[in-house]
Order: structure tokens, then C-alpha cells, then sequence
């Protein structure tokens, strides 16, 4: 097969970055152009030493001119900067974009959370979730040019909770979901609140009451899994910073349907198994284990983890995941590889790294 070659947007940044590691393992790919805004013209191994065969190469000027004359083009930039991007490349470019521009299929949802003009939807590129009424949307990414890669805490809280949507088992209303992440799902650029002395030992919550902006994302999925018909799915999100550079874990809570009342833990358990039989990067952990941010560091991997706390009738459901792999770089290259007609996990690694 011929090979692919990529550039990516965004090199010097935290997503840029963790495509790039991923790309100098894929077998089908070539690496092209890097580039990005203030650090054109460093190496990129000042910026990235870890990538190591990549250091002497020189960050180049985001331009159309420098990304158009590849197969694929990797957009890792800032919210807002997408579409104008991407408008300007020849429609023959796959481009896989890793911001939010074009997550949302509802403009209300947008603009009650964004601050830039809507710029309207692109396919979903969260492959495994379940789509409601059967099928997944992985179905709606083999061979499409544009794929929107979902938000960090959007893909673990949604793969925690599709399936008991997907089953007609859980609740739409009194969803409850509270997430701790890493601070490099914040980006490169320093904030005041992630200096080290502020984040390290200290875990504290933010967007809380409803303002974090990947809500609509998570209500969005959930409803896709509960399928067309059903109620929608209102979810009370409460994002937390946790001393660690990568990693999500989210515990999510959700209220049994009356008409599921009689089912039982293992009843549950069933529902999340089937879901999860056939996919490659989710993991239903054994009864009784939990997921840790620790075992899918580095990997492309979700583990989940279900049960019912009967006395109060709630289903709880947590998911970990590494946030610049799955949670951004490794869906990116998954949504390339279902982009390009390549097997889907070509390139992107199962194990984690630890301890
Ligand atoms: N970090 C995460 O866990 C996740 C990130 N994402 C998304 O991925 C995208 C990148 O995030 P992340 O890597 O964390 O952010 P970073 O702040 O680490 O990197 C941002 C990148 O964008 C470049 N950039 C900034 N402004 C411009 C500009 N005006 N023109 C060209 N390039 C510019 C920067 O270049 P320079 O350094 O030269 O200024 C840098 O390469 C964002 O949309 C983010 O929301 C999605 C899911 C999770
Ligand atoms: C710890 C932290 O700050 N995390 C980021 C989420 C990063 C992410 O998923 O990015 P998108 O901006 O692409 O949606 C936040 O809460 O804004």
C-alpha cells in the first residue's frame, strides 16, 4: 500500500506532540510538515525532546501553502481556528481536527458554551460508541474526509455511560458526572492555576454548576446512544484538576429507567459486556476491579468499570483513559486510519506504560 503522508498543526503543543509520537510508530504513514503559531522556525526538539527522530526537523507557518500536498492533515490548534483552515484545502486532504469547532450538530449548544461564531458539524469521530436503534459510529467515519475528534472528559464519561443508554436501562434525567484530569488536558500555554506549586498535591474542581463546555458534547452522545425517539439526556458535569500530567478518570452516576427497575448487578454488568465484546480499545475490567489512570498511561485504551448501587437504584460507571492519547492524539489517529480505509488500530499501542 502507499504510503500516507501527514502533516500536523499544532506540532509544538501538548495533541501535537502525542500525534507525533503516535505517528513515528504507524507503519502506513510518512511524516510531513509541522507546524504552528509563536515557535515557527525552532527545532522541534526543543520543544518536544522526547520525540527524539524528529528533533532537528524546524516548525514551520500554519498556511494553507505549507498543509495542502498531503493525504492528511492533522489540525491541533486552538478552538476557532479550524474552519478557516480547513475551507482553504483541497477537498482531496483528510482532515482530522482535534478541536472543538465542529463537535456539535446543535448551534444553541454551541453558542450557550463558545465564544467563537458556530461553524457547524462534521462526523463524530468517537468510533465505539453505540448508536441507538444499532450500529455504531464508526459507521459514519469508514472513508469520510472530516472527522471531529471528541473532547477528553466527552470520551470517557460517554463510553462509561453509552451502553446503559444504548440498552434502554438508565434514566436520561439526574445524570451526575465528576471527572478529575491531568493538567496537560489544560494545553502548553502556562495558566496561573497550573503553575507547579498550585496543582502539585492539591485537586480542585472548576467549571462547576453546569459551565464546563464539553457538557452539550457528553448530552450530545448520549442521546446519539440512546437513539432517535427517546428522552434526551441532561447531565450535571463537574470537572476536577488533579495533580498528574496526563490521565482522566470519571465516575458517573445515572438513575435506573422505572421500567428497569428489576434489574440486578449483574444484569448491568451483561449490557456494558455486550457493548464491549467486539472493541478493541474498551475494556470492561473483571468484576470487583477498578480503573486507574496509571494502567492506560500512554495507551489508546478505556477501561470501564460498572455496578449498581442498589439501595439508592444507581447505576455507576467509571472510565479511565489517558487524555492526549484517547482522549485526543490516539482517537485522531483511529478516526485517520477509518478515514484512509486502514485497519482501525494500525499504529496505535494496547499496553500502557507504568508503573
Ligand atoms: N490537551 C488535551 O488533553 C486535549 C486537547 N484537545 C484540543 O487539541 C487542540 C490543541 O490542544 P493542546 O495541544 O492541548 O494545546 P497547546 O496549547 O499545547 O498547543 C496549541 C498549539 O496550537 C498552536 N497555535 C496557537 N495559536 C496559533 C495560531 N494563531 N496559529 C497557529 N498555531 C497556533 C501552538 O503553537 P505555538 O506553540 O507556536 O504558539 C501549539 O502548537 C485544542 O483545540 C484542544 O482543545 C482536545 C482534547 C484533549
Ligand atoms: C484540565 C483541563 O483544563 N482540561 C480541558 C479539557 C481539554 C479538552 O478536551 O479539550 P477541548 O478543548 O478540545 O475540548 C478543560 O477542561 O478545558
Amino acid at each position: 500500500m502507499q504510503v500516507m503522508r501527514a502533516a500536523v498543526a499544532g506540532a509544538s503543543g501538548y495533541a501535537g506532540g502525542e500525534i507525533l509520537r503516535l505517528l513515528l510508530g504507524h507503519p502506513e504513514v510518512e511524516i510531513g510538515a509541522l507546524t504552528a503559531g509563536s515557535s515557527a522556525g525552532t527545532p522541534l526538539g526543543a520543544l518536544h525532546p522526547h520525540l527524539t527522530p524528529l528533533a532537528d526537523r524546524v516548525i514551520e507557518e500554519t498556511a494553507v501553502e505549507v498543509l495542502a500536498g498531503h493525504d492528511v492533515v492533522f489540525l491541533a490548534l486552538p478552538h476557532g481556528h479550524s474552519a478557516a483552515l480547513a475551507a482553504q484545502l483541497p477537498e482531496s486532504v483528510a482532515v482530522i481536527d482535534c478541536g472543538a469547532d465542529f463537535r456539535l450538530r446543535d448551534e444553541q449548544g454551541w453558542t450557550t458554551f463558545y465564544d467563537t461564531p458556530y461553524a457547524g458539524s462534521w462526523a463524530y469521530g468517537l468510533p465505539e460508541l453505540p448508536v441507538g436503534g444499532g450500529g455504531r459510529q464508526r459507521e459514519a467515519l469508514a472513508g469520510t474526509s472530516h472527522i471531529a475528534v471528541p473532547g477528553c472528559y466527552p470520551t470517557a464519561v460517554s463510553l462509561a455511560l453509552a451502553p446503559g443508554y444504548a440498552a434502554g436501562l438508565l434514566s436520561g434525567e439526574d445524570v451526575v458526572v465528576v471527572a478529575a484530569s491531568g493538567t496537560s488536558g489544560a494545553g502548553k500555554s502556562l495558566k496561573a492555576h497550573l503553575l507547579g506549586a498550585e496543582v502539585m498535591g492539591a485537586m480542585s474542581p472548576y467549571g462547576v454548576g453546569g459551565g464546563h463546555r464539553h457538557t452539550p458534547e457528553i448530552e450530545q452522545n448520549l442521546s446519539t446512544a440512546s437513539g432517535p425517539g427517546a428522552a434526551g439526556v441532561r447531565v450535571s458535569f463537574t470537572p476536577t484538576l488533579a495533580p498528574m500530567p496526563r490521565g482522566i478518570l470519571a465516575t458517573c452516576t445515572a438513575r435506573l429507567l422505572d421500567a428497569a427497575s428489576g434489574t440486578d448487578a449483574a444484569g448491568i454488568r451483561d449490557a456494558w459486556a455486550m457493548a464491549y465484546a467486539d472493541e478493541p480499545f474498551v475494556h470492561l475490567l473483571p468484576e470487583g476491579q477498578w480503573p486507574s489512570t496509571a494502567s492506560v498511561l500512554g495507551s489508546n485504551c478505556v477501561h470501564v468499570q460498572v455496578t449498581l448501587d442498589e439501595r439508592v437504584g444507581r447505576v455507576v460507571a467509571v472510565a479511565a483513559i489517558d487524555n492526549l492519547t484517547k482522549g485526543t492524539a490516539g482517537a485522531a489517529v483511529q478516526c485517520m486510519n477509518l478515514a484512509l480505509g486502514l485497519p482501525e488500530t494500525t499504529g496505535l499501542p494496547m499496553a500502557g506504560v507504568a508503573p
